[in-house]
């Protein structure tokens, strides 16, 4: 993978895949982009017209997810109003130890398509109690538990209404029983002890997961507009009493498809 050479230049490697998705695709620019996480990938099938589907490997830059059942694609979806969704289901999580150069690629060529707006969805765990598994919720800000960033040298940047409240204004109003939450990007690949979750509490943290903050800086760096939302497909470790177990978290994923998939449907064309 080029972006595995040190010297390279991520921001030249997404242009060049941003090039090629225009090659392979035949649409010059995109306006909106979606990253699908677990539970969330029936949403490409509905919110639009896939008119060109490709496999992430062959854009530079991507990779084979390591999820299994994650098919490794990259969609162009015409919408309804006539706008174009890059729909990436090729995400590379922080635990693979890639490197955060990889984990923010598909940000960083969505952003080089043209896209303005960058929507960061992901299957994760749940702190408050209210929550069930199945619960779709908006992601209101982060804490990057990571000790990383996507951004290198002196490139000090705002990072205030990162989860655009217009945009969460917007879900909210399709969907008014949406709560939001503040998500808490672990390493992983274990999930949290139920001690790492009462700290994650404690520091204000309602959502427990292993993506998405590192992206949405990057999202922000590219000057996009964010929506975070997560599937809550479990209630994180020690707020529900029996173990975790990764069989309930991809059924509990099935169960909500359905309707997170037509929120979004609606979301994107709002
Ligand atoms: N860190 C973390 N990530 C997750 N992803 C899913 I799905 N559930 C969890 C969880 O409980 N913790």
């Amino acid at each position: 993978n080029p972006l595995d050479d040190p010297t390279a230049d991520p921001f030249a490697i997404a242009q060049l895949a941003a090039a090629t998705i225009t090659d392979l695709t035949g649409v010059e620019k995109h306006d909106i982009a979606l990253t699908l996480g677990s539970g969330w990938g029936k949403a490409a099938d509905i919110i639009g017209e896939t008119t060109a589907t490709l496999a992430a490997a062959d854009v530079p830059g991507f990779s084979k997810p390591a999820l299994e059942g994650h098919v490794g694609t990259i969609r162009s979806v015409l919408l309804p109003n006539n706008k174009r969704a890059l729909v990436i289901g090729a995400r590379t999580h922080y635990y693979e130890n890639h490197g955060v150069r990889r984990v923010v690629h598909s940000v960083r060529t969505a952003a080089a398509t043209g896209a303005k707006t960058m929507i960061l969805t992901n299957g994760a765990g749940g702190i408050k109690d209210t929550w069930t598994p199945g619960t779709p919720v908006l992601i209101s800000d982060h804490l990057n538990l990571t000790a990383d960033s996507p951004l290198e040298g002196a490139t000090f940047i705002d990072l205030t209404d990162l989860y655009s409240k217009r945009l969460r204004a917007i879900a909210q109003s399709i969907d008014p029983s949406l709560d939001e939450g503040v998500y808490t990007q672990f390493r992983g690949p274990h999930y949290e002890t139920p001690a790492e979750v009462q700290m994650a509490k404690i520091m204000g943290g309602h959502i427990v997961g292993m993506s998405t903050a590192l992206e949405a800086i990057a999202a922000r760096q590219a000057g996009m507009e964010i929506l975070g939302m997560s599937l809550i497909t479990n209630l994180a470790a020690g707020i529900q009493t029996t173990p975790l177990s990764h069989e309930e978290v991809l059924q509990a994923g099935k169960d909500a498809e359905e309707q997170i998939s037509a929120l979004l449907a609606q979301i994107v064309i709002a």
